[in-house]
């Protein structure tokens, strides 16, 4: 037949053929998301292609993604083991690079029951309004000296507090300056290096060179990110008999205490500890900040649509008080425009990698055991085959009566999957999607915002890494636009 090759096997799915050593990863470019979708644009949204010796299978439209991430998703639930991953998440032993067995299901377990799940997330909700509380008090204050906010910074020190309130019971920056700058850059540092297509990952025979000089980096910002949480670590042990006493367990106090009651033989060992502070610190913060980020610099380029999320806010809120979180249920102009962020700047735009146990089939084509599976999360955001205009800013596509009202963003619609979808879906999805309603929704309720003197335009250049931030941060001067007392 047609998918028949002389050997009597099938072909593997359509793709570009690259050049020897290193395949087609010079035809991926230094932006892959971008790269790889125009690749599919010419093979279809099941590609196949080699990355040096690796063979990588990329899904570029809601269709594949479902069939990889619902049809096929036991077989891609792995991690590929990554030369970079391994060399800052202690050996691949925290949640995010584990490899799909045993020991990260009871990682998920125990995250889900004791930090992100709906009933846990309830539990920390004070922590929640406490920081977005100093946040605005911060951005008073900003205002009162004429001094712009920095947006992405504000929310990543918050959301860093946020985590290590939860996790070891400790507010880890006290104010914005120069310490959450450098933990910021130390993130930011991480997730470009990972995202980045690393020549060791794909051709194993040339890791040794470590040509792009990526895992060296990444091993100088591990170990200062590894000296932070060991610091943390020590203080946190100095503190457990009084958290004991007053009966405030927190996050590694009940992973400790999982422990004692021997899951299925599977324990959480030290260095699983440290692992999973370091995932909530990473995956719980940059994600959230980068889509508020986006969120707001969309509504600076786009005023009708701040005028009408804020004629929303005075409705529903009013500007006797602060937004609280029980408002959001409340505001479905906040929520829309949320999801278009979420759809045109999807904070991980080719996802996370997944990794194939076994062989499969996939439209008639062979895809072998030990593939890479990519999800090219930001094409299916802008497939045109699944949205109209979709390179515009359109939350209205969201309302009710609008054509994407039935779409939500986690994880049963497949042309929206910011948090990807199946057994790997992002763990914290909750947590990111109430961080993203919450704060961007106390931005846009606690302030009139507007450019610095001079800038007439917002740039809207992408970085890309594991994570898509800004290429240029956004800065903003703002005005309060409550009575004063609510930013008391
Ligand atoms: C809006 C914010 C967020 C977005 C867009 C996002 C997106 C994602 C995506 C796309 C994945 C990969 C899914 C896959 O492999 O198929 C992921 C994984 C993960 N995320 Fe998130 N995330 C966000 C917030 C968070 C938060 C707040 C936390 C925790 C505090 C978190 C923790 C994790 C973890 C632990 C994983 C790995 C799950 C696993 O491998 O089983 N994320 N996230």
């Amino acid at each position: 037949s047609l998918h028949t090759t002389t050997s009597g096997r099938r072909p593997h799915p359509p793709g570009p053929s690259g050049i020897p050593v290193l395949g087609a990863l010079p035809l991926v470019g230094p932006a892959p998301h971008t790269g790889l979708a125009s690749l599919a644009r010419k093979h279809g949204p099941v590609m196949y292609l080699k990355m040096g010796t690796c063979g990588v299978v990329v899904a570029s439209s809601p269709g594949a993604a479902r069939t990889f991430l619902k049809a096929l998703d036991a077989r891609f639930a792995n991690r590929p083991a990554m030369a970079s991953a391994a060399d800052i998440t202690y050996g691949c032993q925290n949640m995010v690079f584990a490899n799909y067995g045993a020991k990260w299901k009871l990682m998920r377990k125990l995250s889900s029951v004791h930090l992100l799940g709906p009933r846990a997330l309830a539990d920390w909700a004070r922590v929640r309004r406490d920081e977005a509380g100093r946040a605005v008090r911060g951005m008073a204050e900003s205002a009162r000296a004429g001094r712009p906010v920095a947006v992405a910074e504000l929310l990543v020190c918050a959301l860093a507090n946020i985590v290590g309130q939860i996790t070891v019971s400790k507010r880890v920056f006290d104010a914005q300056g120069d310490e959450s700058n450098s933990y910021k850059e130390m993130i930011v540092s991480l997730l470009t290096g990972t995202g980045m297509f690393n020549i060791s990952d794909f051709v194993p025979a040339l890791s040794w060179l470590d040509l792009q000089g990526v895992q060296a980096k990444l091993r100088r910002v591990h170990s200062q990110f590894d000296g932070l949480i060991t610091k943390l670590l020590a203080e946190h042990a100095a503190t457990a008999h009084q958290r004991a006493r007053e009966g405030r367990l927190d996050f590694v106090d009940k992973l400790r205490a999982s422990n004692d009651q021997d899951e299925e033989g599977e324990t959480i060992t030290e260095v699983n500890i440290k692992g999973l502070i370091f995932d909530m610190f990473t995956a719980g913060t940059d994600t959230s900040s980068i889509i508020v980020e986006w969120a707001m610099a969309e509504m600076l380029k786009n005023p009708s649509i701040m005028a009408r999320a804020q004629e929303e806010m005075d409705r529903v809120v009013g500007r006797e008080r602060r937004l609280e979180e029980s408002d959001i249920a409340n505001l479905p102009y906040l929520q829309a425009v949320c999801k278009e962020a979420m759809r045109l700047h999807p904070s991980t735009p080719l996802s996370l990698p997944h990794f194939s146990f076994e062989e499969c089939e996939v439209d008639g084509y062979r895809v072998p055991a030990n593939t890479r599976l990519l999800i090219n999360i930001w094409a299916i955001g802008r497939d045109p085959s699944a949205w109209e205009e979709p390179l515009e800013f359109r939350p209205e596509r969201f309302l009710p009566s609008g054509p994407a009202a039935k779409v939500d963003p986690m994880g049963n619609n497949f042309e929206l999957i910011p948090f990807g979808a199946g057994r790997r879906i992002c763990a914290g999805k909750l947590a990111g999607m109430l961080f993203v309603q919450y704060f961007l929704g106390t931005l846009v309720q606690g302030f009139d915002w507007r450019l610095p003197d001079g800038e007439e335009k917002v740039d809207m250049g992408e970085t890309f890494g594991l994570a898509l931030p800004k290429a240029v941060p956004l800065r903003a001067l703002v005005t309060p636009r409550l009575v004063p007392d609510a930013y008391a």
